[in-house]
């Protein structure tokens, strides 16, 4: 048992996938993995541990945050001795490349916070996922024949900013660092896998559009993002 986490060592798998929302966690287990235990419920972060077909897998919310990722990952990895979390969340699209319900790969993370620094005294604000993750990840959606686009992201800890702090958001983040979307754990998660040598990717279903203005609803959030739980439990099968 770690802190925040109420599972036995041996309850929890070496592979992990983490929405944000414990609810998409108990959903996923419902739908996708046979002979499921729940293995958490600590502070109703909920968490199962099953099978995907012969892979065995836990399934866990993250919180919402750097702080809660950071947490979670942090004594997933350490405590744990779990090897590869991959992060299955919702983004904010800053272009019209990326429209609502568009899958996304993480290829790079921004992020404004001071996570990092405060964490082991890294300089600079980029934490980047795993190469090997991010490659098995491509090559299962392209057997799967499913789109997959990737895209440096913006971690933010911040999710309505008021209006005059919009235009740092247009200066630094769209146009500085390229950023094509946005959302709130990958930072602390990546950071993590990297200090503690463990692999991490993070796969997002663009939610909502700051171009259009289309918006999903929080049932579908919860509920219809298929196409990128799927693809993280194929890419499971090549670990
Ligand atoms: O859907 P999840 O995985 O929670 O991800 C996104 O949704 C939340 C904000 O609504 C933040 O946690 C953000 O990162
Ligand atoms: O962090 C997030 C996630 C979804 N949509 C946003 O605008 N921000």
């Amino acid at each position: 048992m770690s802190t925040h986490i109420g599972a036995q060592k041996d309850e929890i798998a070496n592979i992990v996938l983490m929405p944000g929302d414990p609810l998409r966690a108990k959903m996923i287990a419902e739908t996708y993995l046979s002979d499921v235990k729940i293995i958490n419920t600590v502070r109703n972060m909920l968490g199962y541990t099953g099978f995907y077909k012969t892979i065995r897998v836990t399934v866990m919310g993250s919180g919402m945050g750097i702080p809660s990722m950071g947490i979670y990952s942090y004594e997933l990895f350490d405590k744990y001795d779990v090897d590869y979390i991959i992060r299955i969340g919702t983004a904010g699209s800053y272009t019209k490349e990326l429209d609502i319900f568009d899958t996304v790969l993480v290829t790079e993370c921004y992020s404004d916070s001071n996570y990092s620094y405060v964490q082991s005294l890294k300089q600079g604000h980029i934490e980047k996922p795993s190469i090997q993750l991010n490659d098995i990840i491509l090559a299962a959606a392209k057997k799967m024949k499913k789109d997959i686009l990737p895209a440096k992201v913006y971690c933010t800890d911040v999710y309505k900013r008021e209006q005059n702090a919009q235009q740092i958001l247009l200066n630094e983040i769209i146009e500085k660092q390229g950023c094509k979307c946005v959302e709130m754990e990958s930072y602390s998660l990546f950071h993590n896998a990297n200090v503690l040598n463990k692999q991490a990717a993070c796969i997002l279903t663009i939610s909502d559009s700051m171009v259009s203005k289309k918006k999903t609803t929080s049932k579908e959030r919860e509920t219809v993002f298929l196409n990128m739980i799927e693809i993280a439990l194929e890419s499971i099968r090549s670990l």
